[in-house]
């Protein structure tokens, strides 16, 4: 696939002098690793929480809102548990691409959310970037395409053991995703299962910070928020110029 160029390379975390705005974190990790968790905890730290959506400094995005389109085939496969979802050619690869690409370079950008039940993007309840200190973008294969892992400032691995992450998908998707469990568990041993260790694995070793044990690991959470906010911390030197009220570091928690 053919990717316009972009200004890339990865600033070194030790390279403190070239800190970009926004600061893109990957975050990736099997199916119910916590990933979301994990990253609503950091939000959390980060005293964004409770900031109306539209002001949030931080924001987060999940690599689900770049499924592909289903054919009528494939979205009939997919109501049955049938439709691979976990291998990587079932995502929009450019669209990610570009989006984070333009959400880099701090264009305005609206990310569909997705909606599990009718296996597509939906209009409603879209997130939209315009001015992000922090950008978390987390999925099962967002450190899969070297061009994607190549934009990430910052990578994380939500490390969470198979039988909890099943056990949390059985319970989620029933809830959440109106799923059977004979759907579930036959999907999760077909193909989650087998993808997970072909494709999301393998990416483990790309991550900066492993976590173990998933947004349990208060002690990994507290110091990954407390490294985003020494890289943020507005009087470092060489830094864009900006106001130190719009800072996401002193902010009021
Ligand atoms: N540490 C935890 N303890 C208990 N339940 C958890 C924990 N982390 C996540 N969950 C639950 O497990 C499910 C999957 O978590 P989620 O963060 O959505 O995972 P992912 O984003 O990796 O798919 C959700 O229902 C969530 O509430
Ligand atoms: N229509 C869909 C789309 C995705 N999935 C499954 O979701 C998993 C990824 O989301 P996580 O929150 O669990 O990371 C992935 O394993 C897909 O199998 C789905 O079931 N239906």
């Amino acid at each position: 696939m053919a990717y316009p160029s972009v200004c890339s390379g990865r600033d070194s975390l030790t390279g403190l002098d070239k800190i970009p705005r926004p600061f893109l974190i990957g975050v990736a990790g099997g199916t119910a690793s916590g990933k979301s968790t994990v990253c609503g905890k950091i939000m959390e730290q980060l005293g964004q929480q409770s900031v109306l959506e539209h002001n949030r400094r931080v924001v987060i995005i999940s690599q689900d809102s770049f499924y592909r389109d289903l054919s009528h085939e494939e979205h009939k496969k997919a109501n049955k548990g049938g439709y691979n979802f976990d291998h990587p050619g079932a995502f929009d690869v450019e669209l990610m691409y570009n989006t984070l690409v333009d959400v880099k370079a701090g264009k305005r950008v609206e990310i569909p959310k997705y909606d599990y039940v009718a296996h597509k993007r939906t209009s409603e309840g879209a997130t939209v970037i315009h001015s992000a200190d922090v950008v978390l973008f987390e999925g099962i294969l967002v450190f899969y395409f070297p061009e994607i892992r190549d934009l990430f400032n910052l990578r994380l691995f939500v490390d969470t053991d198979p039988d909890t992450r099943l056990s949390r998908r059985v319970l989620r998707d029933i809830e959440e995703r109106g799923r059977e469990l004979d759907q579930i568990l036959n999907q999760y041993m077909t193909l989650v299962k087998p993808a997970f260790e072909e494709f999301c694995l393998p990416t483990k070793k790309y991550a900066d910070v492993i976590i173990p044990r998933g947004a349990d690991n208060v002690v990994a959470i507290d110091l990954i928020v407390q490294h985003i906010q020494e890289l943020m911390r507005p009087n470092r030197t060489n830094r864009r110029q900006r106001n130190n009220s719009d800072s996401i570091v002193g902010r009021p928690h």
